[in-house]
């Protein structure tokens, strides 16, 4: 099959293919794909790797027997081993490769999320091969995206990929874990992502690894959204870098969506997350499907406990569906003082003129404009 053809892509490299034994680093894998990145640049195709294998790799520097690693462990195994990992890879480069660590923290916050994309496309410019990871050493739960294909989708909306390939130990989605049963059948193509698709997904039977099928499939929700064919694929089989650079699809394609939402509006949606809720009122609710800001006078009730700054979902007071999502301008202990008011009683009742829009339109996200 046919795949469509791309200019920059992300290539996200699962846990088991960096350390494969549990006895650190191994080019056993790697070799393949590192074959392919080089055929990839000479031919001016642009490549960003996102290189999981940091804890998988520094197990071999700090022993633990038990079955369930301690997040401490995790952590300082990450941190060894996340230089093994970055000098496993640089080892088949003749060009240079460059070190990205990140965390959800730092895409989350708007100006830190266009300082990374400035460094990345920098990069890119200068022929830098750059391997991201997330920064496990420190992240903590609040700070982190927890799973690298989820990060991979994040990175490819971030350089604006055309396409996220997915390399792992299995040759796509399978109608069910073919490590379960063994009879599941491949399916090629997605054409779009719903609920039936999510169900056939199960977790991961590697230790070290974190998602299994499922953070896979949000990651090809993310990227399709974006207008990014994705591609879960097995970077076990060398045939597999063969058949990509033949422009064979040799795993499960899921198509991209053909009406994209922009970059912000995307950020908004997949990248931050709510920190609470604003319940508005009818009239409220329609004047932002007309692409209007919220004020505070349409807003009823606050949930929640988030500053300035952060994003909060909205709720219509006779819908309990979320309308919307946006960065609100005020925290919710000021919207509880305010909340529901016209400007002019404020001003008179607390002697300030606050600005009316709670939310602007331009950060705001409308559900039904998927
Ligand atoms: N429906 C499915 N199709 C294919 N693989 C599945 C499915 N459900 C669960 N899996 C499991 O997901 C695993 C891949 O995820 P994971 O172990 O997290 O790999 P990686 O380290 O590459 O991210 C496969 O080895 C397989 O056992
Ligand atoms: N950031 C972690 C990997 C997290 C992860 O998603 O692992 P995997 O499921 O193997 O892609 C690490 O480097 O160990």
């Amino acid at each position: 099959m046919e795949m469509p053809s791309w200019r920059r892509a992300v290539l996200k490299v699962g846990s088991a293919l960096i350390a494969p034994d549990d006895a650190g680093t191994s080019s056993k894998y790697l070799l393949a794909i590192a074959r392919f990145i080089i055929e990839c640049h000479e031919r001016g195709q642009e490549i960003v790797l996102v290189s999981s294998g940091s804890a998988a790799a520094g197990r071999k520097h700090i022993s633990y027997d038990g079955d369930k690693l301690p997040v401490t462990i995790k952590k300082a195994m990450a941190a060894v081993g996340q230089t093994d990992m970055m000098a496993n890879w640089s080892r088949f480069f003749d060009f240079s490769c460059a070190q990205v660590l990140l965390t959800h923290g730092d895409l989350r916050d708007r100006a830190r999320y266009v300082s990374v994309r400035n460094t990345l496309r920098t990069l890119l410019e200068h022929n830098v091969l750059p391997i991201v990871n997330e920064n496990d050493a420190l992240a903590t739960d609040e700070m982190k995206v927890g799973d690298n294909d989820n990060l991979a989708a994040m990175v490819a909306t971030l350089v604006d990929a055309d396409a996220l390939i997915i390399c792992s130990d299995i040759d796509g989605l399978f109608d069910a874990d073919p490590r379960v049963k063994p009879d599941a059948k491949k399916i090629p193509v997605v054409d779009e992502i719903t609920e039936e698709i999510f169900a056939l997904a199960g977790g991961t039977t590697n230790k070290i690894a974190t998602g299994g099928m499922r953070t896979k499939i949000e990651a090809a929700e993310k990227a399709t959204s974006h207008g990014i064919d994705t591609y879960i694929v097995n970077g076990r089989k060398g045939a597999t870098f063969e058949h990509l650079l033949r422009g064979n699809n040799p795993g499960t394609l899921f198509k991209r969506q053909q009406d994209p939402m922009s970059n912000k509006k995307h950020w908004l949606r997949h990248t931050l997350i709510s920190q609470g809720e604003l319940v508005i009122d009818d009239v409220s609710a329609e004047a932002l499907n007309r692409g209007e800001s919220l004020t505070i006078s349409g807003i009823i009730d606050v949930q929640g406990d988030f500053n300035r700054g952060d994003a909060v979902v909205i709720r219509s007071a006779s819908n309990a569906e979320a309308i919307g999502k946006g960065i609100c301008q005020y925290s919710s202990h000021e919207l509880m003082h305010i909340k529901g008011q016209e400007v002019s009683d404020i001003a008179e009742a607390y002697g300030y003129s606050p600005i009316s829009e709670v939310i602007e339109s331009n950060d705001l996200m409308i559900l039904e404009d998927e």
